[in-house]
Formats: C-alpha cells, structure tokens, sequence
C-alpha cells in the first residue's frame, strides 16, 4: 500500500456472519461505513482493477476547467483515483452520496492525503438533487443498481445532458443475464467468488437476501438501450469479470459532421 492510498486496513466484514442476528434490508449505516473497503473488494470481482483502471481513463479523458462526478462515492476510492492521476488545470471532482456515515468516513480519510492534485468537493445529497454540469467524466461505480428502476433513465438522460461534447460516463453494474442457465451459471461463479475470499455459506445467503430488491441489476442489453436513448453516441464494455461489468459511455463531439464524410467519399469517387 503506498502512504497516498487510503488505509485499506479497515475491519474485516463479519456484518452477516451472526446466525442469530435478523436478516433486515441491506443499508449504508454506520456498520456497513466501517468495513465497506474490505465488504466490496471480496464481495465484487475486479472491484480494485476497475478503481485503477478509473484513474487511467479518468487521466486520458477529463478536459481543462471541468468536472468529474463521482456519484454514489461510498469511502471515495474512485475520487481518489481520479484525484491522483487527474493534472488538468482547474478541475474538481465532485462526490456524491446520500449516506452520511460514508461520506463521513471518506472526509475523515482524506483530510490527511490533502491537498491532492486535483481537489474532491464531498455531497452529501440523493442523486435526483444533484445538478450535473460542465462534466467531461461522470462516473457511477455499482451505484445504478441501488437506484430504483423508475428513476434510472431520468438519471442517466441527466448526466448525458450535463457532460461536455466528448464528455464521457463509466457505468459499472452487477448485471443479470438473459439466459437463466446462464443466469445460474454467473451466481454460482460469484459465489465461488466471495467463499474464496473466506466467506461463509451462511453470510452469503444472508447477505443475498439483505439485498433482495434493494440492489436490483438489469441486463446488458437495458443499460445499453437506456445510454443509447438518453444520446450516448458510442458505448463499449471495456470490462468484465462475470456478472459484474463496467461500460463507457461517449457523448457526441461537438465536431461530428456525418456531411463531411460524405464530401470525402464524393470527392474521391
Ligand atoms: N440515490 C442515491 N443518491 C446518492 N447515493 C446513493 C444513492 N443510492 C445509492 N447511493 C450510494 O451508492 C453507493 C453504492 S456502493 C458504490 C461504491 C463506490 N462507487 C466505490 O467505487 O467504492 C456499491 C456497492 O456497495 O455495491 C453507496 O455508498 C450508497 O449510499
Ligand atoms: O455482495 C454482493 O453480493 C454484491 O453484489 C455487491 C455488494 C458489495 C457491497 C455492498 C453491497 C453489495
């Protein structure tokens, strides 16, 4: 770990390990703000990778003068990443969530990295109140999943709105398949996953059904239909480890001029 990184060395996740304890609906109070570092890294496969590799796409793709969000930021660690590896003059990073013991959590955990490369500006609001403005990059990382599915296209139509032409979304979900084998097939995979990170069968099916109707995923094909209708111009999965994938969204340059192809083609015929 490198002394610009968090300390990762948060408690170990035992929240559903007691066998007695009632299985209410999964929330991120307090408990969960505690141990959430070591809850997601053994709990979504490529969860690390994916924050890395946000950084690099966040280096390559924010533009001078604007805004990154970072919405639904948990303890910040995709803020950070982008916070360390963003140099473009005059851009902040905006982090979003409504769950004010994370977002206690993550001040309290970035006051001593400060002052950063790039400046993060914390929110403590719901998604649906947040303007989104002069965005070259809006990333929402395994967070879509937790917002009802009423309000999804309304969110992602707004962040197409509010990104920069050429501006860019990364869409990380928890996905479900099509298939139902394959559907079976994925589960188990996932499962396999978390007993090999030393979860117990029992804090597994606790867990699964703590989040029954809480996070609820969707198939590739709905989140690209929703991107494609809210405007996104190109999007590609430039990730996946398996039922858990991240996209990327492009918005249309300001420069597009199909005509302008056309003129080639004339031209050269
Ligand atoms: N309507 C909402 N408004 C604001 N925040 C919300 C809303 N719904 C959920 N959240 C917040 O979205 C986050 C989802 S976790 C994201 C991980 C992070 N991105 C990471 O890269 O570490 C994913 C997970 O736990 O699987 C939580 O902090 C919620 O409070
Ligand atoms: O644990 C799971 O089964 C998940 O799908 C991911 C997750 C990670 C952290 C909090 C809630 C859900």
């Amino acid at each position: 770990m490198s002394s610009r990184d968090f300390d990762l060395n948060q408690s170990r996740d035992r929240l559903f390990a007691d066998p007695q304890a009632p299985v209410a609906a999964f929330r991120f109070d307090e408990r969960v703000a505690r141990v959430f570092d070591d809850m997601i890294a053994r709990s979504v496969p490529g969860y690390r990778t994916i924050v890395t590799a946000t950084g690099l796409l966040g280096e390559r793709l924010v533009s001078p003068h604007s805004r990154c969000y970072d919405l639904g930021c948990s303890l910040g660690a995709v803020s950070l990443a982008l916070a360390q590896r963003i140099t473009a003059p005059g851009c902040e990073i905006i982090a979003v969530d409504n769950a004010w013991p994370m977002l206690a959590q993550m001040r309290r955990r970035l006051a001593p990295l400060e002052p950063l490369p790039t400046p993060i500006r914390p929110v403590c609001a719901d998604l649906a109140d947040v303007r989104i403005d002069n965005a070259s990059l809006v990333v929402l990382n395994f967070t879509l999943q937790f917002v009802p599915l009423q309000r999804r296209a309304e969110l992602i139509a707004r962040i197409h709105e509010g990104l920069v032409p050429g501006g860019a979304l990364i869409l990380s979900e928890k996905i479900a398949l099509e298939d139902p084998c394959q559907q079976a097939l994925f589960t188990d995979l996932h499962h396999a996953f978390k007993r090999a990170q030393g979860y117990s069968e029992l804090e597994i099916a606790r867990k699964r059904a703590a989040l029954e109707n809480v996070l609820v995923p969707e198939p590739l094909t709905v989140h690209r239909r929703r991107l494609e209708d809210a405007g996104f111009a190109s999007i590609e999965v430039w990730f996946q480890y398996f039922n858990f994938l991240s996209l990327i969204a492009i918005k249309a340059p300001a420069s597009t001029k199909p005509a302008s192809a056309f003129t080639v083609a004339a031209t050269d015929g």
